[in-house]
């Protein structure tokens, strides 16, 4: 062999077993199919991230698919996906329009979930080659996201939807109400003297209050009911589906349970009560804002009228 030949075949050499060092250092899983659909190289990493055993694969390939087609594999990635119609439709799409780039995630019959990236490879004289598939394990990552999103809609001291999700959540039910031509109503809960409790009993023992009136009302409400707490002491209550008398009676059932409940915080056991003001949709309503502002005013009146009780909004 002539020295420039060896030189050549070294070189060679050394960059297969760099590309082929790169693609096992890769996190993600890769596969690369030729414009034939046959397999140009792989990692191991891609049979992990689908859990797929490499003796499940057909042929006598030693774990090195290369050169093999691509159906045994993409067949068996598909018995693990979710929504293997989907992924098959946008794969044929992708095979079909090369210039398409495909960045998705894919969810796993196991629970977890799979970032694909896809981008076709184009060679110098611009002939398309084939296409590069990345698959990543962002299980960890959307466990995250699922729990940062949890919090992000609850009130972090008693659990219940905060302020910013209950709005969210009465945008949605307004539209409904509207769309259907159905009842919805909200009552606004404020515990009374909140302040005395929390000066005699501390502010630990005020915070097991509002716990426990929290579940308590929860046992008490539809499935389709929010219960959320706007600040401080503060509650409202979405009611879907509920007339004027029905949101009332449901108040009045709420303000009756509280007035019975005991909290026991240490040596104390701990009474409170309870006012509520309720009001319901209109077609005037821009929003749930005004209806809130009129059940406002009605619990203001029941605060007025000596507290534990449970006011209608004024007669328009
Ligand atoms: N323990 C506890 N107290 C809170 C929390 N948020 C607000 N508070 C207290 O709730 C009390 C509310 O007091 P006020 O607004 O005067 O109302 P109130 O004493 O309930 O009187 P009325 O509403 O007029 O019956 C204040 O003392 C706040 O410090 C909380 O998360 N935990």
């Amino acid at each position: 062999m002539s020295a420039d030949l060896h030189r050549i075949t070294t070189k060679r050499d050394f960059d297969r077993s760099l590309i082929e060092a790169i693609h096992e250092a890769s996190p993600d899983g890769i596969l690369v199919v030729d414009d034939q659909g046959m397999i140009v190289s792989h990692n191991r990493r891609l049979f992990e991230v689908f859990d797929i055993p490499l003796e499940a694969l057909p042929g006598d390939h030693g774990g090195n698919l290369s050169g093999y087609s691509e159906q045994a594999p993409l067949a068996l990635a598909m018995d693990r996906l979710e929504a293997p119609e989907a992924f098959l439709k946008r794969t044929q799409e992708l095979y079909d329009d090369p210039s398409m780039e495909d960045h998705c995630e894919l969810s796993l019959k196991d629970g977890r979930t799979l970032e694909r990236f896809s981008k076709a490879l184009w060679g110098n004289d611009k002939r398309y080659l084939g296409r590069v598939w990345f698959f990543r394990d962002i299980t960890p990552r959307k466990e995250v996201e699922r729990k940062l999103e949890v919090l992000a809609r609850r009130d972090p001291l008693t659990g219940v939807a905060n302020r910013r999700h209950f709005f969210e959540l009465s945008g949605a039910e307004v539209a409904r109400a509207r769309r259907y031509g159905t009842s919805l109503s909200l009552a606004m809960l404020d515990l009374d003297h909140f302040k005395q409790i929390n000066d005699r009993f501390g502010h630990s023992a005020g915070d097991r209050v509002l716990i426990n009136f929290c579940n308590d009302v929860a046992t008490l409400l539809r499935e389709s009911d929010v219960l959320a707490r706007l600040g401080g002491e503060e509650f409202v209550v979405l009611l879907p589906g509920s007339d004027p008398d029905g949101a009332f009676q449901l108040a009045e059932r709420l303000r009756g349970h509280a007035e019975k409940a005991i909290v026991e915080e240490g040596e104390s056991r701990i009474r409170y009560t309870v006012s509520a003001g309720v009001a319901s949709l209109t077609p005037d309503d821009a929003s749930i804002e005004t209806v809130m502002g009129r059940a406002d005013d009605a619990l203001y009146a029941a605060k007025a009228a000596g507290r534990n009780c449970t006011r209608h909004e004024a007669p328009r």
